[in-house]
């Protein structure tokens, strides 16, 4: 893992920015996974101005996102296509069409979530993930387990993260209870990962990441073992680290 320290929240967005723009120039028909959260939205907004300015053009990108709330249709204001569309999608030259995220709306877990495995895989699995990460070590939904999941499934919330992504809802009863996210060994199958954090809030999370073991208790800390993982964080999520 290469572990870059940033000073606050707009620098790690800005190096991100960075990572992710020199991917898809290198590979202008590049294949993306992307995620989620309040983590991304600085990422998101530094290469939308970049491709407002013709720096970084999305015109050949795939995109798959990591997870939906099981329920939500992509109209749904919570829902997380509805969310990747005002933030980044809408304010970008990508084609739509070529933008995936998991059939929330499909009640069947079983075929929406093998049909999303079998799109990810006909793509060929992203060239570069972007992830955050919960406060319990979780990324995309995969909670803390006795176990590292494979491919897309539904997932139960636990209460920690319900309690934590209530703050995007009016309430928190109105968080959904289950969602679909692609599987630990899907992710690692990205080629390259990006992960993100901000705020002392994950300060205990990063530092289980990068240092504790290897374990489906914290979801992150199997990226350890990629070959090709780099975390950006800021002061505040580092707290708990070593400085290199
Ligand atoms: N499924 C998403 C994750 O992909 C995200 O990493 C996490 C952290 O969110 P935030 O960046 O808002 O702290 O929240 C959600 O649970």
């Amino acid at each position: 893992m290469r572990v870059i320290r940033t000073k606050d929240y707009r620098d790690m967005s800005r190096k991100a920015a960075n990572v992710i723009s020199a991917q898809v120039i290198l590979k202008p028909n590049s294949v993306l996974g992307l995620a989620t959260g309040t983590t991304p939205i600085g990422t998101y907004e530094q290469l939308a101005e970049w491709n407002r300015k013709g720096d970084c053009d999305f015109s050949q990108v795939t995109t798959y996102n990591l997870d939906e709330y099981r329920g939500l249709t992509h109209e749904d204001p919570q829902s997380y296509h509805y969310f990747m569309r005002q933030n980044f999608f809408d304010k970008i030259n990508i084609d739509l069409a070529n933008t995936f995220v998991p059939d929330g709306a499909n009640p069947n877990a079983d075929e929406a979530c093998s049909e999303y495995d079998r799109m990810v895989r006909d793509a060929g699995y992203p060239d570069l993930q972007l992830l955050g990460i919960g406060r319990n070590g979780h990324i995309g939904f995969n909670e803390p387990d006795d176990h590292f999941s494979k491919g897309t499934h539904c997932v139960n919330l636990t209460e920690s993260t319900i309690q934590a992504n209530s703050r995007l809802f009016d309430n928190a009863d109105d968080v959904p209870r289950q969602a679909y996210t692609m599987g630990v060994q899907t992710i690692m199958y990205a080629r390259s990962i990006l992960i993100l954090a901000s705020g002392p809030e994950k300060a205990q999370a990063v530092y289980d990441m990068c240092f504790g073991p290897v374990t489906p208790q914290c979801p992150a800390s199997i990226l350890q073992l990629h070959t090709s993982c780099t975390v950006i964080a800021d002061e505040a999520a580092l707290a708990l680290c070593p400085e290199a």
